[in-house]
């Protein structure tokens, strides 16, 4: 939620706003409340506009941090006639996201997110039966039982991911960032669709990264916004101020298409043909019988493979480049690990799955990497589908998209609650060394992992009935790929043409969704023998 003023957008939305109001002709807003206790205590903002002036239009979960600091773990603000109810600890988020999951799992359905054709996806949908059928789809193919059977084929991936890596020493700021993407895109396409990718420039995956750019790229949360609260902008040409962005709505919506049938019908058409390639799409024809599939169950399951790429694939490849920052940042921790992997492997040997409850430290690595620099500082946003109190305050209900058709100044109404929580605040709570990545705050005095906060029961995946369904996968392949790149690789600093380091800043993206800014790494092999035992599984290349 990154909000910036796009002059003519906002010009056309005042255009709107002035022809509501004078068919509605009211001028105050009300908030019903009928308990009678106050929202949540936050900022005051200007009328109908809110809290848009108040909010880091690049890194809004700053300014909920701030806030959380001035007005405790639950905070109210407006914009654009929305109530967002920010949560700024663990506690609160569980209190109101899990225990009362019933009534806090819809999700905000942007105007915006229609007009691309991307509604279908499961992080779109409220919380109706479409969206419960995927929820037991992602359950019937994601859940951890299932997700372990492909172990190998994680192993495999992240051996070729280790040979990408050496084939140049000193990668250039970008590349590392390539291999880890193409790792993640070769995992998710082979666990959807048994679908192997043999290259960058498959037509496959060049249409579903490209959709996955125009939804991080070209739709930015203040648009979002501003045609969430006039909804009525939609309907104005592709020439109007501010609108242009209409025309790249019309092609997403065919790539959109695209990426939802082509693979679907591929395994589609192999299932039929008696070939079936262990894949989540030939799992969900072999569960169900050919009678109960109807158009509606066809489209759930074509709607759930196709939103695993969009959640799954940036957001894996993302948190491992988080982590090699921190390897690049941090030497001692990397030598740390690499000794443990080291002691408990052999010196020659490749890790496996088998290795993972004797290698402590290197499972604090991970959690400390969901930790450090959370990959969506602010989770996905839920909306309550009924009024509650929470503490002495009251928190409104959300609406559904039907209502958010009428400008909000037409019924001078709240458009309802939506929860936002800060991952942010949430891993600042300990603020003395918070910014410092030290996977020790996991292991106790003896060097045994802390029992809490394992990796799949991180904040980072979120909470409540919404939470990710591909947390398993995502705990399967980072963890693998981490410890076979602590195993075979050393990364470090680049060297300027003078020899000397060059000094590495942390810094990341802004948006719904963010990684680390392009920096310069030199990776080197440590294992002459492990990376000869991962030659030979690939023969010469
Ligand atoms: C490190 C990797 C990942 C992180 C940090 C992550 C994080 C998240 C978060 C924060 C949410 C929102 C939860 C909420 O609304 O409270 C989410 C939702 C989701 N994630 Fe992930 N995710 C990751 C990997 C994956 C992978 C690999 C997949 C697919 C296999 C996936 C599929 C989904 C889906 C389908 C949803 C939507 C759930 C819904 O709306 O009901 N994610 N994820």
């Amino acid at each position: 939620m990154a909000y910036t003023i796009n002059v003519p957008l906002a010009v056309s939305a005042v255009f709107s706003v002035i022809a509501v109001v004078v068919l509605a002709r009211r001028s105050t807003r009300e908030r019903a409340n009928p308990s009678g206790l106050p929202l949540p205590p936050g900022p005051r903002g200007f009328p109908l506009l809110g809290n848009i002036f108040d909010i880091d239009p690049a890194r809004p979960w700053l300014t909920y941090t701030d806030w959380g600091k001035k007005y405790g773990d639950i905070v109210y603000s407006s914009l654009l006639g929305q109530d967002y109810i920010v949560i700024n600890s663990v506690k609160v988020a569980r209190d109101l996201l899990e225990q009362r999951s019933s009534i806090s799992s819809g999700r905000p359905t942007p105007t915006l997110y229609k007009l691309f054709g991307v509604d279908f996806l499961t992080v779109m949908l409220g919380n109706t039966e479409e969206w419960k059928l995927h929820r037991k789809l992602f359950n019937l193919t994601l859940r951890m039982e299932v997700i372990v059977e492909h172990r190998d084929l994680y192993s495999r991936k992240a051996h070729h991911l280790i040979l990408n890596m050496l084939r140049g020493s000193t990668e250039s700021p970008g590349q590392v960032e390539e291999h880890l993407s193409d790792f993640s895109t070769a995992i998710i396409m082979a666990i959807t669709y048994g679908y192997e990718v043999t290259s960058r420039e498959d037509p496959l995956v060049v249409r579903v990264r490209k959709l996955n750019k125009v939804i991080s790229s070209d739709m930015p949360a203040e648009r979002a916004v501003v045609l969430t609260a006039f909804p009525l902008l939609r309907y104005l040409p592709g020439c109007f101020p501010g609108m242009a962005f209409k025309r790249d709505a019309s092609d997403c919506n065919t790539l959109a298409a695209e990426v939802r049938d082509i693979p679907f019908d591929y395994v589609k058409e192999q299932v039929a043909a008696g070939i079936v390639s262990r894949s989540m799409v030939s799992n969900f024809f072999q569960s169900y019988k050919e009678d109960d599939i109807d158009d509606n169950m066809e489209r759930a399951m074509k709607d759930t493979a196709a939103t695993v790429f969009v959640a799954g694939a940036d957001t894996t490849s993302f948190t491992l480049l988080t982590f090699v920052l921190a390897m690049v940042l941090y030497p001692d921790v990397q030598t740390r690990a690499q000794e443990e992997i080291d002691a408990v492997v052999g010196k020659d040997e490749l890790p496996g799955f088998e290795h993972r409850s004797s290698l402590p430290y290197v499972e604090a690595i991970l959690r400390e990497t969901l930790r450090w620099h959370a990959v969506a500082p602010l989770g996905m946003p839920h909306v309550t589908t009924a009024s509650d109190t929470y503490n002495g305050y009251y928190i409104p209900k959300g609406m559904s998209e039907a209502i958010f058709t009428l400008p909000i100044l037409l019924t001078n109404r709240s458009l309802g609650a939506v929860m936002v929580y800060n991952l942010w605040a949430m891993s600042r709570a300990s603020p003395d060394d918070a910014d410092h990545f030290d996977p020790a705050r996991y292991l106790l005095p003896y060097g045994q992992l802390s029992p809490k906060d394992s990796f799949s029961v991180s904040p980072s995946f979120g909470f409540g009935r919404r939470v990710c369904p591909g947390k398993f996968l995502a705990e399967e392949s980072i963890w693998i790929a981490v410890v076979t790149m602590l195993a075979t690789l050393r990364f470090a600093k680049a060297l300027d043409a003078d020899g000397r380091e060059v000094e590495v800043t942390p810094e990341f993206t802004t948006g719904n969704v963010i990684r680390p800014i392009p920096f310069g790494c030199r990776t080197t092999s440590r294992s002459a023998g492990r990376v000869k035992e991962l030659r030979a599984e690939f023969g010469p290349t």
